[in-house]
This record gives C-alpha cells, structure tokens and sequence, in this order.
C-alpha cells in the first residue's frame, strides 16, 4: 500500500491543510489541481453541506467540503471522477475515490430513515448519528462480483449499452442479502449470458467509488450452456479468441486486471499488478 495518500479522522476545527470540494461525483479543479488551500477556500463561503476530515497527503492533512449544488468558483470548473482516474496519479486517485464515497454517504444521511431527525457527525469514528433514536449508519459499501469466465483460449466479454463503442467487459452484480459472493457469481453469469460455470476462483479485490462498490474478482471455466443474452442489461455477449480481443475496460480497473492475468497466465508472460 502506498504513502502518498493515508486516510484518517482528522478534526475539521484544526485549521490549514488541503481540501477537495465535491458534489455528486464531481469535483472542483483549477489549474493548480483539485487540491486547494483550505484557509482560501472558507473565504468563498461555498454552500457547504458537511465538512469532513479525510486523511493526510504527501503528509499534508486534506480535508472534504461537501456542497449542496455544484456552486460557480471563478477561475475553476467541475469535473467528474472517471475523468480523473484517466487524468491523475493512482495516489491521488485513491484520495479522491475515498473523498467521493465519504461525500456522498454524509449528503445521503443528513435525516435518520427511522425517525426523520437530524443527523450528527460521531466524534472518534466515520459514522453518522441520530441522537433521538440512537441509529448510527457507516459509511455504505455494496460487496459486487466480476468474474472472467473462460473456454480454454477463449473469453467470454460481453458490453452493457452504457459502454463505449466496441468496448467488451467480464460480467459484473451486485450480491444479494442471504447468498455467498460464489453463489452470486453463478447466478449473475446466468442471468446474464445464460451459461453455466464449474466453482469459481477468488482472484483479488478492488475498492470501485462508482459510487460505492467494493469489487471481488474471480475466474471461472465454462461449464455448459450456449449464450443468451440478458434482455436490456446485456447488449451483446460473445467468445472472443486471446488472439483476437475486442477494446476492452480502462487499464485501472479489475475487469482489465483479470483480462490481463488469464491472458499472462496462458501465453507465460510476466503477470500484471492490480492498480489501486
Ligand atoms: N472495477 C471494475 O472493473 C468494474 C467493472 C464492471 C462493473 N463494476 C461495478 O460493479 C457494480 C455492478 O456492476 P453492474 O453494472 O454489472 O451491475 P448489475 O448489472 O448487476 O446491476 C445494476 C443494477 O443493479 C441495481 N443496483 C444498483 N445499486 C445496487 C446495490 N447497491 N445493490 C443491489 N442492486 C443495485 C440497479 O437496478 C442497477 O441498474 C457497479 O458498481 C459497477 O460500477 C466495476
Ligand atoms: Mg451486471
Ligand atoms: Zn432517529
């Protein structure tokens, strides 16, 4: 795990350090970057929704401004955050994934959802708290899985009408309450393409803000089936030869990572390194 970026529960009476400013899943940059001194920043009286210490970068203590509307600072423009992670050093990268997933779980819990009140920071850990009724909520992770099924040298990619044109990922879901991320595997291939797998193989995992995904990744080999695929989630799903892929997911993300490793694995060339 790097340095550069370590997160913290920092106290956001202290003064000085950096801070982001971010609303819904944008953030404000200028050209000096996304970080701006945090002192400058107050005199701006931005519409402030939270302020939350995040952690320490380059050992510099940077701090979260939350805003209600994506509010005009002159000089500087909004920027979302899959455009930073094409732009920006994985570090920084990672400061502002976690920025985005703590940003967007303090907008989503400023009322209680069992009596309506007000919530409160918790002081000593990154929870919100209702003081009426006593329900405390943690920053909010979805557990998903993708999985790379595979038929000897062939993969089976398959593009979601969201992705760009010609782009072919792994398959990918949320888990559902009561199953075993195996058993999700399994189910979503199914649900998906319509064939079956033999047991799937955890690989590696991979924090994914977009907008809060904690991703575990897996291999698995073709059990049977022929490809259907799922009306309106699925727009196309094929076997694609290692020798002839079609464009495939950015090079930071694990659907690429677990591409590349079967790939590396098969023809014995040096295995890649999950980024982040
Ligand atoms: N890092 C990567 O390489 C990578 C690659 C592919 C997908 N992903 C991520 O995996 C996740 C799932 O991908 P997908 O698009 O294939 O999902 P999916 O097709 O299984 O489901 C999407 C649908 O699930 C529902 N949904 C949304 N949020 C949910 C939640 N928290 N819990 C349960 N259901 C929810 C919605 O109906 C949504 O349309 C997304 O966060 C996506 O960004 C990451
Ligand atoms: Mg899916
Ligand atoms: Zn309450």
């Amino acid at each position: 795990m790097s340095l550069r970026w370590q997160a913290a529960l920092l106290d956001p009476s202290l003064a000085g350090g950096w801070a982001v400013v971010h609303c819904r899943q944008q953030f404000l940059v200028d050209d000096s970057g996304v970080l701006f001194p945090r002192d400058w920043l107050k005199r701006l009286e931005l519409p402030l929704l939270s302020e939350q210490g995040l952690g320490h970068f380059d050992g510099e203590p940077v701090f979260l401004f939350e805003l209600d509307v994506p509010a005009d600072v002159p000089g500087a423009r909004w920027q979302g955050l899959r455009q930073f992670m094409q732009q920006v050093d994985p570090d920084l990268f990672r400061l502002l994934g976690y920025a985005t997933q703590i940003g967007t779980w303090v907008s989503q819990h400023r009322f209680c959802g069992s009596c309506g009140s007000p919530m409160q920071a918790r002081a000593g850990e990154r929870a919100m708290y209702c003081p009426a009724c006593g329900v405390q909520h943690y920053p909010r992770l979805s557990p998903s899985m993708i999985v790379l099924v595979t038929r000897g040298d062939e993969l089976l990619l398959a593009r979601s009408p969201r992705f760009a044109p010609g782009v072919y990922s792994t398959l990918a879901g949320y888990v559902e309450p009561g199953e075993s991320v195996e058993q999700c595997v399994a189910r979503e291939v199914r649900e998906e393409v319509g064939v079956d797998i033999h047991p799937p193989q955890y690989i590696a995992s991979q924090g994914w803000p977009f907008p809060h995904s904690l991703m575990l990744g897996f291999h698995a080999e073709y059990a049977g089936g022929e490809i259907v695929p799922q009306p309106e989630e699925i727009e196309d799903a094929r076997w694609f030869h290692i020798d002839n892929l079609p464009a495939l997911p950015a090079r930071q993300s694990i659907a690429r990572y677990l591409i590349e490793l079967y790939l590396a694995r098969r023809l014995g060339r040096p295995e890649p390194v999950l980024p982040g």
